[in-house]
């Protein structure tokens, strides 16, 4: 029989809580952390400090991490539900915490949770996402008195994707990723993702990039041009991802991935940043329900996302 809440003591039911139910009961302020997929991504050339110069469009979705606060004790404390990700300074998190506390002589401490729902390592920005999410939340809780421009500048020194998960929704990426122009008024767009089970190192993609080796590179403009009609089918016709001509030869998985997901009813498939991961865009939910269905059964980490909205709550 199963026990009633009242005949528990407290630490019995504190035992019997979900790992959930206690991190809501310690860490008191959560912010949601969203994945970016690029729409479209291309290299216009190398600059002197050895990065690339890109022009790419940048696109927050519905798969998130979320990040507890609680501020209290002395430093920072990280704690992860993730084994996949390191739980001390080597954290991209921790370092944005961090660097906040040194700006500003920090003296209260916090403790940071992160669960870990982006897989990582995918292409999507996860670890630059869980750091922007810190930055938000510190300058919140500790009354920083940041503006977005200032954490914008602090989020860039972090990582290029920073500055866009700091940004969020739909922008257009130049310089190292960090120069960025929203792109309002789009469409919601209904996605499958896939993240075959393996990781990408984004440095290599970048050091093996060729620029004689790409086919066809993106139309930017006439991206923008679909995107602010809200014309899916013309969106879809321009994604275009130049670091495929890397990845893809060293993983033609990739291919049969983005093949797969045109066979099961998406208008065209793309991978995201430096990849592995791949998603393809649906004109209608239920088709991409039953592909997402379809795929999981071959690729665990398949999920059915859409355009992601501040504000509203996502499982
Ligand atoms: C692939 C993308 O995710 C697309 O949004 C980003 O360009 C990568 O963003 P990120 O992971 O935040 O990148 P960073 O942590 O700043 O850099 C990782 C490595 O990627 C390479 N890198 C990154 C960005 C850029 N514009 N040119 C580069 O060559 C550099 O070798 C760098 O050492
Ligand atoms: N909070 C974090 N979340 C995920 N990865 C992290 C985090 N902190 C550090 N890392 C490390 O960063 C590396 C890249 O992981 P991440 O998931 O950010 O890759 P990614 O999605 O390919 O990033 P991007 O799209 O920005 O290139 C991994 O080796 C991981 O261990």
């Amino acid at each position: 029989m199963q026990a009633q809440r009242s005949d528990l003591t407290d630490h019995e039911a504190r035992l019997n809580m979900s790992a959930s139910d206690l991190k809501a009961q310690h860490f008191n302020y959560w912010i949601e952390a969203p994945a970016k997929i690029n729409l479209t991504l291309d290299i216009k050339g190398k600059r002197p400090d050895g990065y690339h110069e890109l022009e790419t469009m940048m696109h927050q979705i519905t798969l998130v991490d979320r990040i507890g606060f609680r501020r209290g004790g002395q430093g920072i404390r990280l704690n992860t539900d993730s084994p996949d990700i390191p739980a001390d300074e080597q954290n991209l998190a921790y370092k944005a915490a961090r660097l906040l506390f040194e700006k500003f002589n920090l003296q209260e401490g916090i403790q940071i949770f992160i669960e870990k729902n982006i897989p990582v390592g995918a292409g999507l920005a996860g670890g630059s996402t869980d750091a922007a999410a810190v930055l938000t939340g510190i300058n919140r809780l500790f009354d920083l008195g940041l503006e977005e421009k200032q954490l914008l500048e602090l989020g860039g020194g972090l990582g290029s994707d920073v500055p866009f998960c700091l940004l969020g929704g739909t922008a257009l990426g130049r310089g190292r990723g960090e120069i960025l122009t929203p792109i309002k008024n789009g469409p919601k767009l209904t996605i499958v993702l896939v993240k075959p089970d393996f990781q990408i190192s984004t440095s290599e993609v970048y050091s093996d990039f060729r620029m004689d080796r790409v086919k066809k590179f993106p139309d930017n403009e006439a991206f923008i041009s679909a995107w602010q009609s809200c014309d899916i089918i013309s969106v879809s016709r321009q994604l275009n991802n130049v670091l495929e001509s890397v990845s893809i030869q060293w993983h033609p998985r990739i291919a049969d991935i983005k093949e797969q997901l045109c066979e099961l009813g998406a208008l065209n498939a793309l991978m995201s940043g430096s990849g592995p991961s791949v998603f393809g865009i649906f004109t209608r939910y239920e088709i991409a329900r039953q592909a997402w269905a379809h795929i999981k059964q071959q690729y665990p980490q398949t999920y059915l996302v859409s355009t992601y909205k501040k504000g509203e709550k996502y499982d």
